[in-house]
């Protein structure tokens, strides 16, 4: 008798944060009080039924022990390493011989707290029957200019929008299946910033499922403030 696939939840936490320009990493930064990671954690956890998470962290992290994930048994670590792919590489290698090879695995940036639950909850419906998965984006809502290569940026020429999308997370994909892709963007030095770049390196087209435009990564000092409006609306 087959099985159904399982779900499980990645999330990157292995950053040092050098656009936030502080001394601790923007995933221990607090907003109400909470590690922003420990708010993403729970708004994951809470919200979707996972068979586990594994976060890799920092092999310099020195605040995971004060945070409130510390003691949820829900939540694994792992060592990440220099680039985020590498991160979630190594996570998916930590979940080798809980996970299968078909269950699902949603990799979600620490640095979103802001994820909505009827987005996570549509990213899985949309995509549990789909044959490779797919990621939460929204539709370009500026003009957008392509700088020319001069040390002041002045523009080169305006990009047609009508057909560019913002990636966000999570981006849902079978654990073997990533974990391949993964590595074989790594072996060809391929420039990944995300899952599905790797997905479409091995020749995949990902779903872009839509999700709210304020699911922000907090990256640079502004977006603590905006995170946090957002947060107290949700
Ligand atoms: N080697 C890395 C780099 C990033 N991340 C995680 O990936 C997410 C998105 O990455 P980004 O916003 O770039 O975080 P940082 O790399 O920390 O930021 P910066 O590029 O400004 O240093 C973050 O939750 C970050 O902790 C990770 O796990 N391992
Ligand atoms: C994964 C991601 O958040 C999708 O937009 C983005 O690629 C992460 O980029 P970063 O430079 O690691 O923040």
């Amino acid at each position: 008798m087959t099985t159904s696939p399982k779900y499980w939840l990645i999330v990157p936490a292995a950053g040092i944060g050098k656009r936030m320009q502080s001394d601790v990493p923007k995933q221990y930064l607090k907003l109400d009080n909470r590690f922003i990671l420990d708010i993403t954690l729970s708004r994951l956890l809470d919200h979707a039924d996972f068979s586990g998470c594994m976060v890799p962290l920092s092999a310099q992290d020195q605040w995971w022990p004060d945070s409130a994930a510390a003691g949820d048994d829900r939540v694994q670590t792992c060592t990440g390493g220099s680039e985020r792919a590498d991160s979630v590489l190594s996570a998916l290698h930590a979940l080798e011989g809980q996970a299968d090879e078909n269950d699902w695995v949603l990799v979600h940036d620490a640095a979103r707290p802001c994820i909505h639950p009827d987005d996570l909850a549509n990213l899985i419906d949309t995509l549990s029957s789909h044959p490779v998965g797919g990621l939460l984006a929204t539709p370009v809502a500026d003009t957008l200019k392509q700088a020319g290569g001069g040390a002041i940026p002045e523009v080169e020429a305006t990009v047609d929008r009508s057909r560019l999308w913002r990636a966000l997370t999570p981006q849902m994909f079978r654990i073997g299946a990533l974990k391949m892709a993964l590595e074989n963007s790594l072996a060809e030095r391929q420039p990944i910033t995300d899952e599905s770049s790797a997905m479409e390196f091995s020749g995949n087209m990902p779903v872009l499922v839509e999700g709210r435009p304020d699911n922000l990564k907090i990256t640079v000092p502004a977006d603590l403030a905006l995170a946090g409006f957002v947060l107290s609306r949700l």
